[in-house]
């Protein structure tokens, strides 16, 4: 991975407000992936910082970026131990919410046979409210760019949206976990990241390619079977198949969003864009959990 490929104006911290689900992950190591009624046995269970904003956020401010990340934790140890993570990656919490009456949100991930299933109990996530929103309302509306995902309730995402619409601001989404989308995200999102498997509950019965026409320069759509993601009418393969490479694909559309973004706010072209997104995406992929694999602009470019 070359960071001298993509542009960076070295003067330059884009802020990022990451609105979105903080939670931990935990990964049990399988090498088989358990099927219905069946028992399968744990190699390891380990825990790892995770929760589609918080990975974003914390890409994103190892990209060089000024980051604030609005969402909520429980009263509970796992809510502190999250936002003393997020306070070690440089990212002001001042809008993350405590919601005295719910634990922190878990994500319950099976990794095995270099897939991983995930269920996650959004808990505190659950929560994140458009007042709450509303809190960080200065920090938006002075905002490069705004992140968001679907792992927070779509309330707050519409509310945002409007927020974002109100301040000028440009704001971007990771279609994930897939929930049908309204017009009006649609087109006032500047990107939307999707998965091929996604795509009908998010957009409705067409074909990738019908999908794809309607939303030029705005819909990016990685394909897990594949491995490639599809821009513009041309596609780009984005994972080596090598196995021995592969520790986790968990993270890796959150890793792609936020080098896509970093480049993005840049002012790099869209194809370097999406190569970036990659190669930040394959960085997460060599290591277990969904943040520590991803890199730091300072060590890269010096
Ligand atoms: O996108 C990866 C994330 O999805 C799940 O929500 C896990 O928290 C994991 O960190």
């Amino acid at each position: 991975m070359d960071f001298r490929s993509i542009n960076f104006n070295e003067n330059f911290s884009p802020k990022i407000v990451v609105v979105g689900s903080c939670s931990i992950d935990l990964v049990l190591n399988t090498s088989k992936m358990p099927q219905a009624n069946e028992t399968v046995l744990a190699d390891q269970s380990q825990s790892f910082f995770g929760g589609k904003g918080a990975n974003q956020a914390v890409a994103t401010s190892r990209l060089g970026a000024s980051v604030y990340f609005v969402g909520a934790v429980g009263a509970d140890p796992h809510g502190q131990q999250i936002l003393r993570n997020l306070r070690d990656e440089n990212i002001n919490i001042g809008f993350v919410a405590e919601k005295s009456q719910s634990s922190t949100g878990t994500a319950f991930v099976t990794a095995a046979e270099g897939k991983n299933a995930i269920v996650v109990v959004p808990a505190a996530n659950n929560l994140l409210s458009p007042m709450d929103i509303e809190a960080a309302d200065k920090a938006i509306s002075q905002a490069d760019l705004v992140l968001t995902q679907l792992e927070i309730p779509l309330e707050a995402v519409e509310y945002l949206y409007k927020k974002c619409e109100k301040h000028n601001v440009k704001i971007a989404l990771y279609a994930s976990p897939a929930k049908k989308l309204s017009q009006k995200i649609i087109d006032q999102s500047e990107f939307i990241l999707a998965k091929t498997a996604d795509l009908a509950e998010i957009f409705g019965p067409e074909s990738r390619e019908q999908i794809m026409k309607r939303l030029p320069n705005k819909l990016f759509v990685r394909d897990d079977t594949n491995s490639t993601i599809y821009f513009n009418g041309t596609e780009m393969s984005y994972y080596r198949n090598d196995p021995a490479q592969t520790a986790h694909k968990m993270g890796m559309g959150d890793a792609f969003t936020s080098g896509f973004a970093i480049a993005y706010c840049h002012k790099n072209e869209i194809k370097n864009c999406v190569k970036f997104g990659n190669d930040i995406s394959l960085k997460v992929a060599e290591n277990r959990g969904s943040q520590s694999g991803l890199p730091y602009l300072k060590n890269e470019l010096v």
